[in-house]
């Protein structure tokens, strides 16, 4: 049995001007100990499929339909109480907001103190001891404990969040651009050691990031999202090796580490599409070099291209076409032009 399994998630936030329709029919399934990498640019959903799994939804947010089965029971469903029972114990998130969680007024060890007694039967001594035994997984001083919020650096902020994230072992991390916040080099040691503590309590990981290089280092698989829904899905290994979905190849011209040396980085021109009312047809449509009018009329559904490996597009059998022109900054020139041409742009 899978740890998490999510089916068909719809989750919609009710707005002055009408409904915004951020997450649409996502599924997937999260097995013990592995990670998954949710990217897409900003606005694209992530988030907010994430707050979902720990049902911390603003509270005009609603997951209009399907099911988030973690263990074997739907979260969807649970009450209140029975969810916050769950977190940090079973699910814990570390997010880009992080450092702000930490309260200002109380000692750093207090609040993870805190947080251990509040899900365990520890009694003051062990619990201290806990919180030295993971101050040190995440590579700060015993004394630190005693340190105010504003006495530490930001790396050693979100370290300590990420200490109070994973004292109870939780089988699920939801990490949510956990180090955007701090400086690339940081950024790099930071990550290792999400990566390298999520190993050693052995819990599964949703990790999300803009950033689809972050992805390549650290998860098993990626999914990449684009207005609310899934465009594709595969083996990181397979992602970067096979990309097929138009978007997905624009993000990998995207980023520098990805893009062969020498290779122009080229970015995806035009922003992301109107999520209160959509058009018909696939989402990346406006901003797609390929898109025809079959695009502008039909969604297209989830195809298995290899195992395990789905794509949302109606043309993958054009991919080595698509891989070749997608190559050439022309072609998102003309996407470009396009975009000023019917004023979909800005
Ligand atoms: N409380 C809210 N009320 C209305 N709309 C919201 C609310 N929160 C988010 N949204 C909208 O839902 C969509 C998805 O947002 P979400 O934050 O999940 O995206 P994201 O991919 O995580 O972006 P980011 O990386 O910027 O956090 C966006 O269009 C956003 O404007």
């Amino acid at each position: 049995m899978p740890l998490l399994e999510v089916k068909n998630v719809d989750i919609e936030y009710k707005t002055a001007n009408g409904t915004l329709k951020a997450v649409q029919d996502i599924s997937f399934t999260l097995e013990e100990g592995e990670r998954i990498g949710l990217v897409g640019e900003s606005g694209c959903g992530k988030t907010t499929l994430a707050k979902s799994f720990m049902r911390l939804l603003p509270s005009n947010g609603e997951i209009a339909n399907g099911e988030i089965i973690f263990k074997g029971e739907n979260l969807v469903t649970k009450s209140p109480e029975e969810i916050r029972k769950l977190r940090w114990k079973d699910i814990a998130m570390i997010s880009q907001s992080a450092m702000s969680a930490l309260n200002p007024v109380y000692r750093v060890g207090d609040q993870i103190i805190e947080a251990i007694q509040a899900h365990s039967n520890m009694n003051n001594k062990q619990a201290y001891s806990r919180a030295v035994e993971v101050f040190k997984m995440v590579g700060l001083e015993e004394k630190r404990l005693r340190s105010y919020p504003h006495q530490m650096s930001g790396g050693m902020k979100q370290r300590a969040i990420i200490a109070m994230a994973l004292t109870l072992e939780p089988a699920l991390i939801i990490a949510d651009e956990p180090t955007t916040a701090l400086d690339v080099v940081v950024q790099d040691r930071i990550l290792h050691q999400i990566i390298q503590l999520q190993r050693e309590i052995n819990s599964s990981m949703v990790f999300i990031t803009h950033d689809i290089s972050v992805v390549s280092e650290t998860c098993n698989t990626i999914i990449v999202m684009y207005g609310g829904k899934m465009m594709e899905k595969a083996s990181t290994r397979d992602f970067f090796k096979n990309p097929y979905h138009p978007y997905s190849l624009g993000l990998q011209n995207a980023f520098p580490s990805i893009a062969d040396i020498g290779e122009e980085l080229i970015s995806i021109p035009g922003s992301p599409p109107d999520l209160m009312n959509p058009k018909p047809g696939c989402r990346f449509q406006d901003r797609c070099p390929f898109a025809t009018e079959l695009c502008q009329q039909e969604i297209p559904s989830l195809v298995e291209v290899s195992p395990e490996h789905f794509v949302a597009c109606h043309f993958t059998e054009d991919v080595e076409k698509f891989r070749i022109e997608s190559k050439k900054g022309e072609t998102w020139e003309k996407v470009q032009e396009r975009l000023l041409l019917t004023g979909t742009e800005g």
